[in-house]
This record gives C-alpha cells, structure tokens and sequence, in this order.
C-alpha cells in the first residue's frame, strides 16, 4: 500500500475549488491552494488573471458563487489592498494613532518605531499624507498592515513604487516577519523580485492555476521565473 504523503506545515488558510462570477464574466475557476505560515507564498499572472479578485475573496470583501476557504478562526490576518486608504487630511502619525485605535493595535510603540525606521518612514510621519508619494504611500499602508500584529500578511502589489533601496528594506522587513512565523501572500509583477523573496509561488491565469510550485524547484527547472512565465502563459500551456 503507497505511504499517503503527509504534510507537516501549520497551514493558515485553505482554498478549495473557489469559483467567482462579476456579472457575467466568470472570474476565478476551481481556484485551489494552500497558505502556510511561516512561509512567503507570491501570487503571480498576467494582468486582469484573477489576482485581485482571489485576494478580495479570501478577505471576504468579495462573497465566492461555490468552494470553501478554511480559515483559522483565531487567525489574525491583514491586508493591504492595492489601493491605499488614507485619512488624507492627517499626518502620517495620526493616520497610526487612528489605525491603531481602530484595528486595537497589538504591536508594541517600540515596534512601530522600528518599522518605520526600517521601512524608511519615519522623516515623513509628521507630513500630512496627501503629499506622500506613491511609494511612501504603500511603506505606510504596509506599516499601519502590521499594527494588528497580525499572524498572517496579505499584501497586493505593496512594492509598486519603491525605489531599490526602499524595495531592499521592505523584502528584508518581509522575510523577518516570515522568520517570526508570520504567513504572507504577496502578488507581483516583478518576477526577479518574487526570485527574491518567496519560498513558494502559485500561478494564475484566466482564473484558472497554472503552477503551484516551490520557487527554488522552478528555478533548478527554469532559468528564471521570467522563462517559467513565458513557458505557462505565453505559450499557453495549462
Ligand atoms: N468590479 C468588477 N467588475 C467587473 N469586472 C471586474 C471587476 N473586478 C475585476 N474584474 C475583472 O476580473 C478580472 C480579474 O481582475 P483582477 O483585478 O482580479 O486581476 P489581477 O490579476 O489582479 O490583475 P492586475 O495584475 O492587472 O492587477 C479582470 O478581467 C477584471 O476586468
């Protein structure tokens, strides 16, 4: 009799044969994966793949048409959507004041010192938001992300916009998390950047997964995730 293979990693949140119809349109197909703790999961696809709309259902912004998604019910889980919510009107640091009153913050202020020091943040804190660049907008939307001190991270696209050094910072601020235990999706474009950071990937396009494979597996298959990406989608192999 085949040994069953079994799994020994805490998993954080399981998705099972999610289905989402906008209108008409039928968005996500029989979407299944798993998200771990203690491990960077990358979300990749093309443009308009289904990305965002499989974020907005495993937050429950977006209710799934069929599935299940399994979810840890004392899981403390933050998002940072692809858009930035800000009190414009505010500084940086009433913007956390507020966020940490609203969420019940459970990090410590010496931990958001030092967040906002490593993610480059703290000059710009006493500056009204509505005159923060794009980047700086993401760097507070992902501070204020870690107030909850949440279990696990989920992040859409929260590198669009920083310049190298702020990328570094934040990928390093990323994995220390992970090394804390802390789960984290993440979605993104730049694929040398996923190289970097994620210990698994999960490939979507046309709603439909592609790949789900550890990324240094793909990489002793692929050159780089670029070729496995071109392979998958440009080719169109599923
Ligand atoms: N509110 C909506 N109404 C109609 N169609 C929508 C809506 N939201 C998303 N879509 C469609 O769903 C599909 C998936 O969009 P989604 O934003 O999830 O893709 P994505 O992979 O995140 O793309 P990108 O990389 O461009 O951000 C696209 O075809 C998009 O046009």
């Amino acid at each position: 009799m085949p040994m069953e293979k079994r799994d020994f990693r805490t998993k954080a949140i399981t998705l099972r044969k999610i289905n989402k119809k906008i209108g008409e349109k039928h968005i996500l197909k029989d979407v299944s994966f798993d998200i771990f703790m203690n491990e960077i999961l990358a979300l990749i696809g093309p443009n308009g793949a289904g990305k965002t709309t499989t974020i907005r259902c495993i937050s429950g912004i977006f209710k799934v048409d069929s599935g299940t998604i399994i979810k840890n019910p004392n899981l403390r889980v933050s998002v940072v959507s692809e858009k930035d919510f800000f009190w414009e009107g505010d500084t940086g640091q009433k913007n956390v004041e507020r966020f940490y009153k609203y969420f019940e913050g459970k990090l410590s202020k010496d931990m958001i010192d030092y967040y906002s020091e490593k993610l480059g943040l703290k000059e710009f804190l006493s500056k009204k938001v509505h005159t923060y660049s794009k980047g700086t907008r993401r760097k507070l939307s992902f501070l204020l992300s870690l107030l909850p001190d949440p279990d696990l991270l989920i992040l859409d696209e929260p590198m669009s916009g920083l310049d190298p050094i702020s990328r570094i910072n934040m990928r390093e601020t990323i994995k220390e998390l992970k090394r804390a235990g802390k789960g984290v999706l993440i979605t993104s474009h730049d694929l040398a950047e996923v190289e970097k950071l994620a210990d698994r990937f999960v490939l979507i396009k046309d709603g439909k997964i592609l790949a789900d494979n550890l990324v240094w597996d793909a990489l002793s298959k692929y050159q780089s995730l670029e070729k496995l990406f071109l392979d998958f989608v440009k080719e169109g192999r599923s």
